[in-house]
């Protein structure tokens, strides 16, 4: 059985990282895929855990020999999903978790019609200013592009199929991870020949209507 893509979208500060980061350690099969960021790491980020942190010259290298599954500049700095890693990961059947912006979701959306597209989006406006403030991470200048281009993201929301609202952080964490074993019950994901084989074994065709 082949592995399935998740692809959590929605604006900075929202709760992304946190909700993705507890989940990990929750389901069993789920891989998170480490992006390419031109972006200086934070006190505290590692790199090749965090992100890939490259610079410039390198992401667009990389991006010219058609290294990244998706990529877009994102608050003024460039973000790309290494292909490889995902396509050997969906090869191997397992749960492939991208923490990417909705640029870049829109674009894997063009290109994988099997994928779960999840927006995370915050309980208001004012609450994302708070969490990104609290956060301490950006930059006066950082903080308004973020809340900026919040504006436009959150009008992308109908594209996704989930939509988490995340107001309390360990309900959303289930929430995430509801969607995430559901998924793994879907019929198209789950009937190839072998299941077919055994669920109707003993059955004759008339009576499977066949
Ligand atoms: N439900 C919540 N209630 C209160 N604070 C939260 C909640 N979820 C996350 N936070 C806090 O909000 C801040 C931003 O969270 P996080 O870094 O996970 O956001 P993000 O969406 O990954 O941001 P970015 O897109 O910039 O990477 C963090 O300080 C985190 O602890
Ligand atoms: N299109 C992509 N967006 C990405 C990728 N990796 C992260 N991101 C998004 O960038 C913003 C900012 O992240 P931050 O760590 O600087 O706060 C956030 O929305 C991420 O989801 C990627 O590979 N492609």
């Amino acid at each position: 059985m082949k592995g399935t893509l998740f692809v959590v979208s929605g604006p900075s500060g929202v709760g992304k990282t946190s909700i993705i980061s507890a989940l990990m350690n929750k389901l069993e099969n789920i891989v998170f895929s480490v992006s390419c960021t031109t972006r200086p790491p934070r006190p505290g980020e590692v790199d090749g855990v965090d992100y890939f942190f490259v610079s410039r010259d390198k992401f667009i290298e990389m991006r010219e020999k058609g290294e990244f599954l998706e990529w877009a500049e994102v608050h003024g700095n460039l973000y790309g999903t290494p292909k490889k890693f995902v396509l050997e990961n969906i090869e191997k059947g397992n749960r492939i978790i991208l923490d990417i912006d909705v640029q870049g979701a829109l674009q894997v959306k063009r290109n994988f019609d099997d994928a779960v597209f999840i927006f995370v989006a915050p309980p208001s406006y004012e609450v994302l200013k708070e969490r990104l403030l609290k956060r301490g991470t950006e930059n006066s200048q950082s903080m308004l592009k973020r809340l900026e281009n919040a504006k436009w993201e959150m009008s992308k929301i109908v594209e996704f199929d989930y939509l988490i609202v995340n107001s309390d952080l360990e309900k959303s964490i289930l929430a995430m991870k509801s969607i995430v074993i559901a998924e793994s019950y879907r019929t198209r994901r789950i009937l190839d020949e072998e299941l077919i084989k055994r669920l109707f074994k003993g059955v004759s065709e008339s009576e499977t209507g066949n």
